[in-house]
Parts: C-alpha cells; structure tokens; sequence
C-alpha cells in the first residue's frame, strides 16, 4: 500500500496561546475512505487545510505522497473547501469550464456525468443553488479531478436526509482506488458507511485511528456507537 497523507507530529498554534493541533500523527494510504471525525473546534479543518496546503503547521511534517505539502503536492490534491471558488455570477457550465481552465487533472465527462447523477442543472446560476445543491456542484467538480488525494471538508452539511444518500453513492461511484479520500464531519451516523477506517480528533489531538471493520469486530460497535463512547469521557 502507498502513502498519501501523512503528518508527524504536528503541532498547530493559530495566535491565542491554546494549541490548535497537539502531536498529530497518522498516515492515510491509497484505496481507502476516511473519515476524519470530531465535535465543532476539535481541529478537523486545521488538519484539512494543512493538508491542502493553505496552512503551515507550527512544527511538524505533512506530506501528499511521500513529498511535502507544497507546488507539487497542491497538483495531486482536491480540496472542496467549505467555502466555494466559484463565483456567483456564474451558470454551472462556467463553473465546470473554470475548473477545467484551472485544473489540468481536470476531467470534463466525468463533471458532467456526476452533475447529472446529482441533478444539477448547468444552465442554473451558481449564485441561485440552494446549499445543498451548491454542495453538490462543488463535490462533483472536487470529485472530478483526477487527483490522489481528496479532501472534502463537511461536505455534506446543507443537504437534505434524502439526498445525503444519493450523494454518498456519487462520492462512492466516482472515487477512484488509487486515492485516498478524506471527509470531515460530525454527521457520523449519515456517513459511516463510505468509511474505510476513522480518525477520531478530540481538543487537537487523535484519540481513535481504526479501521471500520475493526471498531465493529473488537468493540462490537459501530462508529456512531464508539465515537459517543469516545466523546462521552471528555
Ligand atoms: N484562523 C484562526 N485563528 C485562531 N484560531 C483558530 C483559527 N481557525 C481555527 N481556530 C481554532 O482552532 C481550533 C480548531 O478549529 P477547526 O476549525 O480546525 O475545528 P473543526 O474541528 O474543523 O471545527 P468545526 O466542526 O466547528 O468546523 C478551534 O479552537 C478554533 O477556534
């Protein structure tokens, strides 16, 4: 198996005097799901945009595939942020074209067919989708990038019960094995089953890193059941 995200002992201070991030460390292969789970504050996005390379850490290495975060591994990772790029202004289309122009690992079909499967209209204005529906153009267009590592950071926050089903399906039907895919979130129960394995994040540091299939063979549980157990002693 081949590495793709990996941080030694990372540190994180933003300027208040507590630490963001204490000592995190784990490494994320290829083929794999993960869910990188923990309450509001725990650090999840710090760990993201460190990874995506929007962030320094305070000490500590990252790195995309065995090099560190920088140029070279901004071009092998997709990053939906949990604010958009796209502009307003513009139709669905354009947005797809602007990836496109953008992003040379950029795959076309692909946007198109997802967009579809979402039912997200190319000629709607970005700036009139609902929240949900903006998610769901902006997970098709982070998911169409033929990237190694992808990191969507709450990505399916605005979207209705009904369409996080639909939505989970497309981020499983479009993922490639080659990747390592990485969402972040505190809706556990809606998502657990994409996961692959869990890194459990409390007050910056990791206090869980199993394999799905582990947490419901050794502790009989599932991720849901083990993340309250876990968020229940703090
Ligand atoms: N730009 C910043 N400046 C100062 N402190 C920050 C900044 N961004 C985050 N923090 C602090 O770092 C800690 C971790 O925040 P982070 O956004 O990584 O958590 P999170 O797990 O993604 O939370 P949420 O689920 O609410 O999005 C929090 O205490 C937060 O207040």
């Amino acid at each position: 198996m081949s590495s793709i995200l990996k941080l030694t002992s990372v540190s994180k201070r933003y300027t208040s005097s507590r630490n963001a991030l204490h000592n995190v460390s784990f490494d994320l292969q290829a083929g794999k799901v993960v869910g990188l789970l923990g309450s509001n504050g725990s650090g999840k996005s710090t760990i993201m945009k460190m990874a995506a390379g929007l962030l320094q850490p305070t000490s500590g290495t990252v790195s995309v595939t065995g090099i560190p975060v920088g140029t070279a591994s901004k071009a092998v990772t997709s990053f939906m942020p949990d604010r958009p790029m796209t502009e307003s202004w513009m139709r669905v289309k354009d947005a797809v074209l602007f990836y496109q122009d953008f992003f040379s690992d950029f795959d076309k079909v692909k946007a198109t067919e997802m967009l579809r499967f979402m039912n997200v209209n190319e000629d709607e204005r970005v700036g009139a989708l609902s929240k949900g529906m903006s998610e769901r153009l902006h997970l098709s267009l982070a998911l169409s990038r033929n990237a190694k590592l992808y990191l969507l950071d709450e990505p399916i926050g605005g979207v209705d019960l009904v369409a996080r089903d639909k939505i989970l399906d497309a981020i499983l039907q479009y993922y490639s094995e080659e990747s390592c895919l990485v969402v972040s979130t505190h809706l556990v129960s809606d998502i657990e089953r994409i996961f692959d394995e869990v890194v459990f994040i409390r007050n910056g540091s990791v206090v869980l890193h199993e394999e799905v299939e582990t947490i419901r063979m050794k502790y009989g549980k599932s991720v849901e059941e083990k993340f309250k157990e876990v968020y229940a002693e703090s």
